[in-house]
């Protein structure tokens, strides 16, 4: 997969070059390529924003700069482009996986209150673009929101995840713990501060230690996550202690 980010904080993705991400780009699973903005803003001050039509506060970024950078880093290519906004559809396991699909992504990284609107419905024409937020919260920019989509995207490739960690089983995803959160998760010492580890996980019985885990998973959603647990069947409910 090609990853290209257009942002005028390039320093921002040094988190990139690290970890599972860092090693997915040394072995060729994953191109990222970040991209300076003001490189394509061609006044002396290299600006690229200015005063908001219809007055209001703060300045936005600019349709020309935002115009020639995209136009120069896709040439006749067709990436998937997402936008982050605080508007956006939100950032999902499920949108994880669907971009985790894309052979190229190209990531716009608005600052200010944004970029004019006019580029993503130029875009909107040739490329396939989506306004995705990663929760109800306003950030300053569009770089954390990157990094944390990127992350999120990446682990799902193929040969990022070492053998010994696995997507299949996590939170959110389609299948078995869909809508469930993780459970809770122990190792060595089986005592630490005269606390035990739960004598299931100790059985070796592995079909019970799979029940566990559901149960545990599921009594922390039905806890921290009350929303997601009445989208569960109703019938997995009532086979588990509905109070916690
Ligand atoms: C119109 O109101 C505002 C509009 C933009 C901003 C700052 N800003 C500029 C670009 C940008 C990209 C993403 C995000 C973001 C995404 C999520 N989930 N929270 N915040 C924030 C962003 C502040 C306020």
């Amino acid at each position: 997969m090609r990853i290209d980010i257009i942002s005028i904080f390039p320093d921002y993705f040094a988190p990139l070059d690290v970890s599972l991400i860092g090693k997915a780009r040394e072995r060729g699973t994953l191109d990222v390529r970040v991209h300076q903005l003001r490189d394509w803003a061609h006044d002396v001050h290299k600006s690229v924003d200015d005063t908001p039509y219809g007055g209001g506060p703060g300045m936005v970024m600019k349709p020309e700069v935002w115009g020639e950078a995209i136009d120069s880093v896709i040439g006749d290519g067709a990436p998937r482009m997402v936008v982050p906004t605080p508007s956006g559809r939100p950032f999902t396991q499920e949108l994880a996986q669907e971009l985790a699909g894309e052979p190229w992504l190209l990531f716009a990284c608005g600052r200010y209150e944004g970029i004019d609107s006019r580029v993503v419905e130029e875009y909107s024409e040739r490329l396939r673009v989506d306004e995705v937020g990663i929760g109800d919260y306003v950030l300053a920019g569009g770089e954390v929101a990157v990094l944390v989509m990127v992350e999120a995207v990446g682990r799902l490739l193929p040969g990022v995840l070492g053998n010994a960690q696995s997507a299949v089983d996590d939170s959110f995803a389609p299948g078995a713990m869909r809508n469930l959160v993780e459970g809770p998760v122990y190792t060595k010492p089986p005592v630490w501060r005269g606390r035990e580890v739960p004598d299931v996980l100790l059985s070796g019985h592995h079909g019970k230690i799979a029940r566990w885990r559901r149960d545990q998973a599921l009594r922390r959603t039905v806890r921290n996550r009350p929303e997601l647990a009445a989208e569960l069947d109703p019938e997995m409910l009532d086979k588990h202690d509905r109070k916690l």
